[in-house]
């Protein structure tokens, strides 16, 4: 049986790993206490004696963790900071996104786990440019929505407690107004974008759950290129899995409305591909849940993956 240890087991996404693993038999938790959540020495122990480690902390508690394993060649990690995403010893743990990728995760011994926003914003991009669809120097922007758990335990307390004096009042609020948001790296390497996204993030007062939307001018992309072309390219990418729903053009025809919480609790994701015939733009649009797909569930996937070895 392998042994899993999540170093920030007590925080909101190593929690919501611990939930989907507890009542797994093909594997062993290995647990720290709350209170000793930070006791270096009892989590180095933990991390050296794990098949895999999965580490739910900030970035710099991440390299520690890290570090903590220089002399150990055998524990494999999954790490769900930003701290290695864009590292090239490591896979990036989006299987969907390459037909390859399941493969170089299930043979790793490093793999980052996406963030949430360059989940959907990945699913919707990368298709479209490895196909040669956007071209080179196309100028993308990327819009979002996240429910609030995507700020981890200090975010939840600001947006629920309102006797906090750091309390947030605003139902929705934009933020990374320096455009300098740490997601953006990794959306642009694993994009396949020779610019930099304009990524614009906000969050909304609604527990977990997400909109990416990627608009996108027609006329400025490889010719030819029409609203049902582009839907049918993403098809074709996302054809023989069962995580990324790619939703038809006529259940499309009945949508109205995109609700961010549609897949709040899930560990899919949905793309959108909007617009109309004949029209001159689509709106790509990726929904997702920031605790699911978007990092405890893709975690799991991940771990799964690594496991099948
Ligand atoms: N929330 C989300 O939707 C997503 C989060 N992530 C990433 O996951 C990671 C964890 O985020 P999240 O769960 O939201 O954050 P939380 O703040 O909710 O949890 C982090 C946990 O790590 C613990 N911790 C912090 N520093 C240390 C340390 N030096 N040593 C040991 N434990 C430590 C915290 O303990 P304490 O309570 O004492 O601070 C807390 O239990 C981050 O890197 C984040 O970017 C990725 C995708 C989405
Ligand atoms: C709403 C909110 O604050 N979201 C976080 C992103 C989620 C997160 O922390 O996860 P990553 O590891 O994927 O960065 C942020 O914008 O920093």
């Amino acid at each position: 049986m392998a042994k899993i240890f999540i170093d920030g087991e007590h925080g909101t996404t190593g929690l919501q790993i611990r939930t989907r693993l507890a009542a797994r038999r093909d594997v062993e938790l290995l647990s720290i206490p709350e209170a000793e959540r930070r006791n270096a020495a009892m989590r180095e122990d933990l991390l050296n004696s794990a098949d895999i480690a999965i580490l739910c902390l900030p970035d710099d508690a991440s390299r520690e963790a890290i570090g903590m394993l220089s002399g150990n060649n055998h524990v494999r990690v999954i790490d769900t900071s930003t701290a290695y995403r864009v590292d090239p010893a490591w896979a990036y743990g989006f299987a969907e996104m390459d037909k390859a990728q399941a493969a170089k995760i299930r043979d790793a011994r490093f793999v980052a786990n996406p963030g949430c926003y360059p989940t959907g914003a990945i699913g919707l991009i990368r298709p479209l440019r490895a196909s040669g669809i956007i071209p080179d120097g196309y100028p993308v922007t990327v819009n979002a929505v996240s429910g609030y758990t995507g700020g981890g335990k200090q975010m939840i307390a600001q947006m629920e407690d309102a006797s906090r004096e750091d309390a947030i009042t605003a139902n929705h609020f934009l933020y990374g107004l320096n455009l300098k948001h740490k997601h953006v790296p990794e959306m642009t390497v694993h994009g396949m974008l020779d610019r930099a996204p304009v990524f614009s993030p906000s969050v909304g007062r609604f527990p977990q759950g997400m909109i990416v939307q990627v608009p996108l001018f027609l006329e400025d992309l490889k010719n030819g290129f029409t609203r049902e072309s582009v839907h049918k390219a993403l098809v074709a990418h996302y054809s023989g899995q069962d995580v990324v729903e790619v939703v038809g053009l006529e259940e499309m025809k009945s949508i109205s409305r995109i609700d961010a919480e549609e897949l709040a609790g899930q560990d899919t994701m949905k793309l959108f591909v909007f617009g109309s015939t004949g029209g001159d733009h689509v709106n790509l649009v990726a929904v997702l849940d920031n605790l699911g797909k978007g990092a405890s569930g893709a975690a799991v996937q991940n771990m799964d993956i690594m496991l099948s070895a």
